[in-house]
């Protein structure tokens, strides 16, 4: 029996599964392959869906998460992929598989977060699932956006020559859950945190959804590719690298990197670009533009106080390579958060 790999089982899925004339029949218009799918709706607009799931142990442990964060970042995370399409979130419902010995008042919490998040970017829940689970618990969220007809941002248009761009700092998700693993302390609230630390904790635990970015991009129709970062920036880069048949270069240099991420990587000895290439749960959207248009999209962000910043570009050379600050190039493989790996 061969060894069970997540990319390589999307990729399975990704393979002609249905027959195309049954998909159209049925209006798909971006089915299996991107953040979302797209399917014909009205005639101005199309329906987005995704889903996503938390579970206990893989995604949060009371060490790394408060019950409110995980309802929190449950929603957060699936609307992470409605902004990488470019849609706007609509209707979510959610199912919960929740172990016996967890209390109600907990659960409370966690819904507490989940519409916290939802009416911080106008969701509704309108719905959902519940049954028991035999360990852990396990949250799962699906959510609809609307978009525009035919202007949903894939991840499979980014075009040689472009520039590569995100819409925040990478990897200080990953090196908030260091430090929360490190520091074993079960529940630990942000006042209990000291100031230096908590913007690490906080991009964890409280990842904000790139959602204004995401229209901003759409109706500037300026953007050709866009993906969101789950699984940190090798993988994500790989995957428009793959969509769109091109390949990516991304310079050292230029990658922005968060003074606390510095600081905190200085203590423990680690290096941020293994966290920014490899951490994941960043929830930033990397994208690719042309030339001509970086500029326009960079003022657009500046008045919306969104930072934009550039860190490479798309080649024709397949695959992802990095470029250190002494010029060298070396390719980076699909590494990332790989469930089963
Ligand atoms: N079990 C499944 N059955 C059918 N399609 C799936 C399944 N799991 C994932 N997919 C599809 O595979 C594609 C990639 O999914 P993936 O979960 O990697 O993307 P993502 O949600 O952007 O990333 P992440 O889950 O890391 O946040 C999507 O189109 C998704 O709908
Ligand atoms: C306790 C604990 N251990 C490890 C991690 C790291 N982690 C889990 S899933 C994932 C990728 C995103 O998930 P998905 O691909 O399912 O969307 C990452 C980076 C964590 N959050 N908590
Ligand atoms: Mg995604
Ligand atoms: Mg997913
Ligand atoms: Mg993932």
């Amino acid at each position: 029996m061969s060894k069970l790999d997540e990319f390589a089982l999307i990729q399975f899925l990704n393979h002609k599964k249905q027959s195309e004339e049954l998909q159209q029949k049925l209006g798909v218009i971006k089915g299996i392959g991107d953040d979302a799918a797209v399917v014909q709706h009205s005639p101005g607009s199309q329906l987005v869906m995704t889903c996503d799931t938390m579970v206990e142990t893989i995604h949060f442990n009371p060490y790394t998460m408060l019950d409110e964060d995980v309802g929190y970042k449950a929603l957060a995370s699936n609307l992470s992929d409605i902004a990488a399409m470019g849609a706007v979130p609509k209707h979510a419902l959610i199912s919960l598989s929740i172990p016996k010995h967890y209390s109600s008042s907990r659960l409370k919490k966690i819904y507490k977060g989940l519409y916290e998040c939802a009416n911080e970017f106008e969701v509704a829940i309108i719905g959902g699932d519940t049954s028991k689970s035999p360990k852990h618990l396990n949250i799962s969220v699906t959510l609809t956006g609307e978009v525009e007809t035919n202007q949903a941002l894939l991840r499979s248009n980014a075009k040689v020559n472009d520039l590569l761009f995100v819409t925040g700092f990478l990897g200080c998700s990953a090196a908030g859950l260091h430090y929360l693993l490190e520091k074993q302390e079960r529940h630990l609230t942000s006042a209990k945190l000291s100031l230096d630390i908590q913007p690490l904790v906080q991009a964890h635990r409280r990842p904000i959804p790139q959602m204004k970015a995401g229209r901003l991009l759409l109706e500037s129709k300026r953007c050709h590719s866009l993906n969101d970062i789950s699984d940190g920036l090798a993988s994500e880069a790989h995957e428009i690298s793959e969509a769109s048949k091109v390949g990516i270069l991304i310079n050292e240099d230029m990658i922005p990197i968060h003074p606390t991420l510095r600081a905190y990587c200085d203590l423990v000895g680690k290096s941020p670009l293994d966290w920014i290439l490899y951490g994941g749960e960043d929830y930033h959207l990397l994208g690719t533009v042309s030339r001509s248009n970086v500029e326009y999209l960079q003022s657009r962000f500046q008045r919306q106080g969104i930072p934009f910043f550039i860190l490479g570009e798309v080649i024709d050379q397949k695959g992802v390579h990095i470029k250190d600050q002494y010029g060298n190039i070396k390719k980076i493989q699909k590494e990332g958060y790989n469930h089963f790996n």
